[in-house]
């Protein structure tokens, strides 16, 4: 597989930018700034070159992949390749996908959303195809009050385990959108899921739990991509969601999730806009072979690209 060594360059977008403001202005509840969908189109007819896009591409052209689909044997993808407008959605659904708190419009979110974020949640890889998630979906707003009385316990005990110079930034900190949000969706793993020995968990026990944040993942990109905001929280006794939400003893509740149309998406993580921490610069997580190791030739080469690859700025 390839990928582009540069930025990611944001494609135009203005009219789907346009429809949610709109819609957010107004406060309608119509239209939520879905935009038509371009065309799939092969790479090789539909991308600009590698020097108009200022991207490279090289396995994406490999023999291989074209005979591959030129053949269009059914075990395989008949249009695999991603064009470069294409690329660019999927990097700027990552890139802007933020944690909403404060932001959350009262909205119904449509079910053929609702649906396709779900659908993409339940489409997150998972260790030997496990699927081991389940989605209570809450719109109750007895049920959420009662999980947003457990998170203000929550978030007062938190309070004290911080330093005491940081106490007060953290109680001013909106951390969850319980009961503004219109949906709230916890994601569950149940560990017993087709039995106790599974592809790929034999030697390390907590993969099931990590396919289940897979499918925390894929929704909240997804979600975004439908413009909703989602926000995670987990400042939350555990036992106390059990209670609330009816979940059994042998389910492990993963995500609490509020989901829902939003003001706007802010443009930095808000706890970095608080000035709680910075993003860490990539190149002083990367290592090379070995946790000591230090980068040779191609690790410098790497370090640069990663200095020209600017997310997209919006
Ligand atoms: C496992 C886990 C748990 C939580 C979070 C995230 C994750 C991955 N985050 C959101 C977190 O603060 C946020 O992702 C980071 O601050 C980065 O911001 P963006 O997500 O990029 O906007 C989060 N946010 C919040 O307001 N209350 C919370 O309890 C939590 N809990």
């Amino acid at each position: 597989m390839s990928s582009p060594t540069q930025a990611p360059r944001a494609p135009a977008r203005d009219d789907a930018r346009a429809a949610n403001h709109d819609h957010t202005d107004a406060g309608a509840s119509s239209a939520h700034g879905v935009a038509a969908q371009a065309p799939l189109e092969h790479a090789s007819a539909a991308a600009p070159s590698g020097a108009e896009a200022g991207l490279v591409f090289t396995g994406y052209d490999s023999p291989a992949a074209a005979s591959r689909s030129a053949a269009a044997d059914p075990r395989f993808q008949s249009d695999p390749l991603f064009d470069a407008a294409e690329r660019d959605a999927v990097y700027r659904a990552i890139h802007t996908r933020r944690d909403v708190r404060g932001e959350f419009l009262p909205d119904a979110i449509p079910d053929e959303v609702l649906a396709r974020v779900l659908t993409a949640a339940h489409h997150a890889p998972s260790v030997g195809f496990m699927q081991p998630w389940d989605f209570v979906v809450v719109r109750s707003r007895e049920v959420r009050a009662k999980i947003h009385a457990d998170f203000l316990a929550a978030h007062a005990e938190a309070e004290q385990m911080f330093d005491e110079g940081k106490r007060e930034t953290y109680r001013n900190l909106k951390l969850e959108g319980i009961l503004e949000s219109p949906v709230n969706i916890c994601i569950t793993c149940d560990r017993s899921r087709h039995g106790p020995v599974v592809i790929g968990r034999t030697h390390i026990g907590a993969m099931d739990v990590y396919s289940a944040v897979c499918a925390v993942q894929n929704l909240w990109l997804a979600a975004r991509a439908e413009n909703l905001g989602v926000g995670w929280v987990s400042i939350l006794h555990p036992q106390a969601l059990r209670e609330a939400l009816g979940i059994p003893r042998e389910i492990v509740p993963i995500a609490y999730l509020c989901v829902g149309y939003v003001r706007d998406f802010h443009a930095r993580p808000e706890l970095e806009a608080a000035g709680w921490l910075k993003r860490v610069p990539l190149p002083e997580l990367l290592h090379f072979d070995t946790w000591q190791g230090r980068p040779d030739a191609a690790g410098e080469r790497l370090i640069d690209a990663i200095a020209q690859t600017r997310p997209p700025a919006r």
